[in-house]
């Protein structure tokens, strides 16, 4: 893959070439007829020569500036309705080799994906109402809480609590939440396999499956430092596709907190968050990832993520019967 900075050289330099003085030949070519070809030559070629080193230092700042942080492109706008924006990368090698054990579960490409059209409104309403009924039960003191649904692990001050060992989870999550959770969990498992090409029957749920709830309170332990860049199939083990449904939006609920992917052309590639919006991306190297700070509101998300090795699979997650005895409260 070509580098960011040859593009951007290369691009410059022909809409450049338009305004620099013309060559020799070409001046030649325009002289008025009748005129002496070699009379008096004023000044001229010093001005050009000096001009011309002026511009060539102009492209070059333009290009080194321009260049010296990279670039950054939205792959999708909050404020755009995105029926199917899909970018494709080519697998790193491990990713690659890994998938290569697991029939049917093969990428036919690796890449993203960003979708606002496959869970409705309504669908990301009642999931927000679950992360926010779920999440009042506790919550991180730094900027971070996360809902496990399957585990019950819920952030509480700087720890976690379970929050199926709580009767009070009983009154608060009801059974058509996880019904909810399950329709749009086989929405996303479809749309995975049909967008790289493996049967979603060889993706399996697997865990951490949570809700997110970021904000821009300082963090008080590492798990509230959301912001680093990762890898997710280095982070989660088991992850081998990746997919995030935003519950709230950019720029209205909340500020930053923007996801960006770090591409090896020098370029930034953002997702701004948007209700109902999917972004699903296979979990290895070529997809190098942080979430921006949010700098103030809140932020909620939903991880729905697979992997091809069935030892890792979960069930879809439910509302425990009752707590054990002994844990009763
Ligand atoms: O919430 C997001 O947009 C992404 C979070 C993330 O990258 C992760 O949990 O691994
Ligand atoms: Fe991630």
């Amino acid at each position: 893959m070509e580098t960011g900075v040859k593009q951007i050289k290369r691009k410059d330099a022909t809409k450049e070439k338009s305004k620099l003085p013309k060559t020799a030949s070409e001046e030649k070519e325009s002289e008025p007829k009748g005129k002496s070809k070699y009379g008096p030559m004023p000044s001229f070629p010093y001005q050009r020569v000096f001009t011309r080193g002026i511009l060539i230092l102009g492209v070059l700042t333009v290009v080194y500036f321009g260049t010296k942080d990279g670039r950054e492109v939205a792959l999708a706008k909050q404020k755009e309705v995105v029926h199917h924006r899909a970018q494709d990368i080519t697998c790193s090698d491990d990713y690659k080799a890994e998938l290569e054990t697991f029939s049917g579960c093969v990428p036919k490409r690796c890449g993203r994906l960003v979708s606002d059209k496959l869970v409705s409104g309504s669908e990301a309403d009642a999931l927000l109402s679950i992360a926010k009924r779920g999440m009042a039960l506790g919550g991180s003191q730094g900027g971070a809480t996360i809902l496990d649904l399957h585990s019950g692990a819920l952030s509480q001050g700087k720890n976690f609590i379970n929050i199926y060992q709580l009767n009070s989870a009983k009154e608060v999550l009801k059974k058509t939440d996880f019904t909810f959770y399950k329709v749009v969990k086989t929405k996303i498992q479809n749309a995975v396999g049909h967008h790289f090409g493996v049967q979603p029957q060889s993706l399996y749920l697997t865990h951490p499956t949570f809700f997110s709830r970021l904000n821009a309170a300082p963090a008080l332990t590492i798990h509230d430092e959301y912001w680093h860049p990762h890898i997710d199939k280095e982070t989660y083990e088991s992850f081998h596709y990746t997919s995030l449904l935003y519950l709230a939006d950019y720029g209205r609920d909340f500020q930053g907190g923007r996801f960006v992917f770090i591409d090896g052309d020098n370029t930034n590639r953002t997702v701004e968050p948007r209700k109902g919006r999917v972004s699903m991306f296979t979990s290895g190297s070529e997809n190098v990832h942080y979430v921006e700070r949010v700098t103030s509101g809140t932020r909620y998300a939903l991880t729905v993520s697979f992997t091809c090795d069935q030892k890792y699979a979960i069930d879809d997650p439910t509302l425990p019967p009752s707590p054990p005895k002994e844990l009763k409260q």
